[in-house]
């Protein structure tokens, strides 16, 4: 079986292209500034060279046919037709309480998809274009969706719900819902793997370090708290996201700065964080370089991401009174060796025994960065949020047809 993984933004679309025999990759690649004249679609066909086009893609209904006509391409293609392709995954940012697994899509999924527009105005929206840009290019095809939520719906009330009024819960269902589930539940399974203990028995802190960042108390197998709530902005400090602030910072820069309800929300996603304090970038390989160069907005930057987060991997500590493993994941947690020195020194007192040389020389299959004998072990483990979105929508497809 042949499985399509799509990850639509506002702006842009990824995607993977799976066989699903052996779970191999058959072809990635993206198409980025979707809606402006010079789109950049990029394909990889494994084993063959990266291909690139500008162009102009004006909305995602169009994105989804140049990537199926890439696919399909005489010379750089993987697929002879798009009728191979026997099922389509989508990334779903926001799940709301309705959703506790994947499902496959149909018309009562949609409507649900749509009702959490507004908990999610920046994501889901843009997911709803590209399961209906899949229609109207692969009618046929069936499609299924794998939220972000998902995996946090074992949240207590203790952990998911804010001290304010509770009919605000009630009736808006203002609650937390925690995000980058897919990727959480992928590594901590993983971490059990590595440590050869059954996940039941573990408590872990997973840090899913990325552009948008989360870390999660995964107490024998289950989400009993995240740092991400209501929205993805909540939590830890991010790229370019605030993360945790004093609400009445809000209405107070309101008045200050004369500014609206959107102008706030978009300081609070789109220019604060490592680029707000850095004032240089929210690439954490950009700081880490002007650090390097001595510059003092750059190290702040860093020890204040330092600070919140290892700040939240002590309160998880607390949160599941003991801890057995923390592990690293995403673009950042995998690759800042930098991150994870600070991190893991200012947390000796758990009982961490940090190998610097394990981190630092760090290749691909190394996945310990403490020593042996260490009471609380660290690990990096690669995130695969495509292959898990893949295994879901294969294995719903199998039952389907088993049920048919
Ligand atoms: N070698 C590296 N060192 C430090 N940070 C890195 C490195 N490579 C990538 N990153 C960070 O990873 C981030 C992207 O992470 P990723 O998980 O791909 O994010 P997203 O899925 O949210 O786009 C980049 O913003 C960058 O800061
Ligand atoms: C939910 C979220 O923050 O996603 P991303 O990290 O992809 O922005
Ligand atoms: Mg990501």
């Amino acid at each position: 079986m042949i499985v399509l993984v799509i990850n639509a933004g506002s702006s842009s679309l990824k995607f993977q292209l799976y066989q699903m025999k052996d779970e191999s990759v058959l072809a990635k690649g993206r198409v980025e500034r979707i809606g402006m004249e010079s789109a950049i679609v990029t394909i990889e066909p494994t084993g063959k060279p990266e291909v690139r086009e500008v162009r102009e893609i004006l909305e995602h209904t169009t994105a989804i046919r140049k990537v199926l006509d890439m696919i399909v391409h005489p010379e750089h293609g993987v697929l002879k037709s798009v009728s191979e392709i026997d099922a389509v995954g989508h990334r779903v940012v926001h799940g709301g309480e309705s959703f506790s697994s994947s499902v496959l899509v149909t018309e009562e999924v949609k409507r649900e998809i749509k009702r959490l527009f507004d908990l999610a105005p920046l994501h889901n929206p843009a997911h709803m274009l590209g399961i209906h840009a899949v229609e109207a290019n692969m009618p046929e095809v069936p499609q299924a969706v794998v939220f972000d939520t998902a995996f946090h719906q074992t949240m207590p009330p203790v952990s998911y719900l804010y001290p304010i009024p509770m009919v605000l819960y009630k009736k808006h269902k203002i609650r937390r819902y925690g995000f980058h589930g897919t990727s959480h539940a992928y590594v901590s399974e993983q971490a059990a793997k590595f440590l050869g203990r059954p996940l039941e028995e573990l408590k872990l802190v997973t840090c899913h370090i990325g552009n948008g960042a989360s870390c999660t108390a995964v107490d024998g197998g289950k989400s009993i708290d995240t740092s991400m709530g209501m929205t993805p902005l909540e939590g830890l400090m991010m790229g370019t996201r605030s993360g945790d602030i004093d609400p009445a910072i809000v209405p107070f820069t309101m008045a200050k700065e004369d500014l609206t309800l959107s102008e706030v929300n978009s300081m609070l996603n789109k220019h604060s964080g490592l680029l707000a304090i850095s004032n240089i970038g929210s690439d954490m390989r950009e700081i880490a370089e002007a650090m390097e160069a001595g510059d003092r907005n750059a190290a702040l930057a860093f020890e204040m991401y330092e600070y919140r987060l290892r700040k939240y991997i002590g309160s998880y500590a607390a949160a599941m009174n003991g801890l057995d493993a923390i592990v690293f994941t995403a673009g950042v947690g995998e690759n800042s060796a930098l991150l994870r020195a600070a991190v893991c020194r200012g947390l000796s007192f758990l009982g961490i025994e940090f190998d610097e040389e394990a981190n630092a020389r760090r290749s691909p299959d190394d996945r310990a960065i403490t020593k042996p004998g260490s009471r609380v072990q660290v690990l990096v483990i690669p995130t695969n949020e495509e292959l898990v979105i893949a295994r879901d929508t294969y294995g719903l497809i199998l039952n389907r047809n088993d049920v048919e």
